[in-house]
């Protein structure tokens, strides 16, 4: 391998493509790229033949491509990465996608993630993925469940595995459970038979590197391990997207010169299409904690604006124009500003829990009391959202049909860990509400799985969770907006899916009960149509119907 000196420069940049070229044996681009220099050369096929024999010339002595770079003409670089999830999955199909010389693994213990992974129907919606795993799948993208070969071979090895909040012993409730973590950096140590790079790509705690680091020297048969923290900051439903044009790659590595060498070797795969000035090389801690703190500030913001969503309801305020009007602040920006039920997703509870959790360890209990907070708001949200509900329908929802519209913890992906979702159907049902749920991507499966599994249970490999859980009789699972609203009392919107912007309110207005609720924990609904059609509207941090303000819910 080694780009690395090759990006800092503009032609050498250019150099860096016709290596790509080369490399991966694309002559027919090697030719119209030729072709583009000279384009008079065209008509004339001799004039053609000699500029084509001068560019290689030019090519391979001017650029002395094959001294730079000995290694990437014998050998194909393999990366292998453990853990076919929704980071592994998604990020190693584009590397393979952009990095055609680069022969990419992606291994799992999960038979049927791996089975779904190579059929027509992958184990994740995910938009733009069928496409790029469709183009590598075959190629230079494999996914197998033979991890040990994958591993030994590899030059690179990349560990996405689980990294749950532990629910047993020390620390539980809030420290990492490195458990598969652990075993998957014994099994690298054990089946190694040359020096590996490996990645931690999982988010992990602070110092984690230095526990696998042990575990790798103290098993290695003299063989060199380095150990890179490369955190992954791509976001569901945007997932491509992001690790198409991320706003940066994070590399942290040890100062070390074999460590700064294994920073480099990773740097040149991104370097394939990631500009450089985007890709950060740091050491190892302040890599490992700077995804903790990203996503504690992203999460931070939701809370902020939540917390803001409780007072406007209280003062007439309209959270959306708050939000617009602080986010104009270039300072504060605009994004991540939207009021809603409360966030989820796998990993902002996760991640500040363990935020929490080090900070205690490390005599800083103040700093982990601040932390905690904005877990609280979230739960704050969650739980405000369910009584304003109860308490609007004069106070009880006991034998009430609710229409639930949207399960998954936000559009555009089917995952529905830690989804508000969850808390609020679990309080609805608390007060023995009938609910009729829809999400245009989650199955009733998964949701009779979510309601009655407990808490963190969710975050460990499929084969190794309850398999059936008893179903709840109180909660039917339908393919249709119109079908779950249908004779409801209320409707409670947890997933801004777009499908449900543009449904024909009128239509269900008519076929609910009366009073007809509609209760928007995304802010997607207009507000004022509503109200004309004659729903009783409560919309998260808006202006409150004369029905609510009469019927004050306790928080
Ligand atoms: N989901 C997300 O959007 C993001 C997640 N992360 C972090 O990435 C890590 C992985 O997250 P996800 O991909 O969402 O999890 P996931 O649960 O979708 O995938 C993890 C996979 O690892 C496999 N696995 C566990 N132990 C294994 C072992 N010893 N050998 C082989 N396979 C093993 C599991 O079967 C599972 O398929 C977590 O640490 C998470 O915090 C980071 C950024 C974004
Ligand atoms: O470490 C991770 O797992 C990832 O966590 C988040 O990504 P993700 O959870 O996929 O989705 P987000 O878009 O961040 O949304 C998280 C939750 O916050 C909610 N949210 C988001 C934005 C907002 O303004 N308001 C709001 O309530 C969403 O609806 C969702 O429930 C981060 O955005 C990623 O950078 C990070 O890599």
């Amino acid at each position: 391998m080694g780009r690395g000196t090759v990006k800092v420069l503009p032609w050498l940049d250019l150099r860096g493509k016709l290596g790509d070229y080369i490399y991966s044996g694309k002559v027919l681009d090697l030719l119209v790229l030729h072709l583009k220099i000279f384009p008079i050369s065209l008509p004339l096929p001799f004039f053609f033949f000699l500029t084509q024999i001068f560019f290689l010339f030019f090519l391979f002595f001017f650029f002395d491509l094959t001294a730079q770079d000995p290694e990437r003409i014998l050998k194909m670089v393999k990366i292998c990465c453990i853990g076919a999830g929704y980071v592994g999955g998604p990020t190693m199909a584009v590397i393979a996608l952009k990095c055609p010389e680069i022969e990419v693994a992606v291994v799992d213990i999960s038979v049927s993630r791996i089975n779904a992974w190579n059929s027509d129907a992958l184990p994740i919606y995910e938009p733009g993925l069928d496409e790029v795993v469709k183009q590598c799948r075959g190629k230079n993208l494999f996914f197998s469940t033979d991890v040990e070969k994958h591993v030994s071979e590899a030059d690179i090895v990349f560990v996405s595995v689980n990294t749950p909040t532990k629910t047993q012993g020390l620390g539980a409730g809030k420290a990492a459970d490195l458990t598969y973590w652990e075993s998957a950096a014994r099994m690298i140590a054990d089946v190694s038979k040359s020096n590996k790079i490996v990645v931690e790509k999982s988010t992990v705690p602070v110092k984690t590197a230095e526990a696998i680091e042990k575990i790798l020297t103290h098993n290695s048969k003299g063989i060199n391990f380095q150990i890179l923290s490369n955190p992954e900051f791509l976001a569901e439903g945007t997932a491509i997207q992001d690790l198409f044009n991320p706003d940066r790659v994070l590399i942290g590595g040890r100062e070390t010169p074999e460590g700064k060498k294994a920073v480099e070797a990773l740097r040149d795969v991104y370097a394939h299409w990631v500009p450089v000035d985007r890709i950060i090389c740091t050491n190892l801690w302040s890599a490992e904690l700077s995804k903790l703190a990203a996503n504690a500030f992203l999460a931070q913001r939701i809370s902020s604006v939540n917390a803001m969503s409780a007072l406007c309801e209280a003062t007439g305020a309209d959270v959306s124009q708050v939000s617009h009007a602080v986010g104009k602040d270039t300072r504060i920006g605009p994004k991540f500003l939207n009021a809603s039920v409360g966030f989820g997703g796998s990993c902002f509870q996760k991640d500040i829990l363990n935020l929490v959790y080090i900070c205690e360890c490390n005599g800083l209990p103040d700093v982990a009391n601040y932390w905690k907070q904005v877990i609280k708001v979230n739960d704050y949200q969650k739980t405000r959202f369910v009584n304003r509900i109860v308490s609007s329908m004069f106070n009880t929802v006991s034998g009430k049909k609710i229409a639930i519209l949207g399960f998954a913890f936000k559009k555009d992906t089917g995952d529905t860990r830690e989804t508000p979702a969850i808390d609020v159907c679990k309080g609805l049902l608390g007060d023995k509400a009938r609910l009729s749920i829809y999400d245009p991507q989650v199955n009733e499966e998964q949701i009779q799985r979510d309601l009655s599994m407990k808490k963190f249970d969710w975050d460990h490999p499929v084969h190794l969770q309850p398999m059936s859980p008893t179903s709840i009789k109180q909660v039917s699972v339908v393919w249709d907006a119109y079908e779950a609203t249908k004779d409801a009392h209320g409707i409670c919107i947890l997933t801004e899916w777009d499908e449900f912007k543009t449904l024909d309110y009128q239509r269900i207005y008519e076929n609910m009960q009366k009073p007809a609720f509609v209760f928007d924990g995304r802010n997607i609904v207009d507000v004022a149509k509503l109200r004309e059609i004659g729903f009783i509207v409560y919309s998260i941090g808006k202006p409150l119907d004369q029905w609510l303000k009469d019927m004050p819910a306790v928080a």
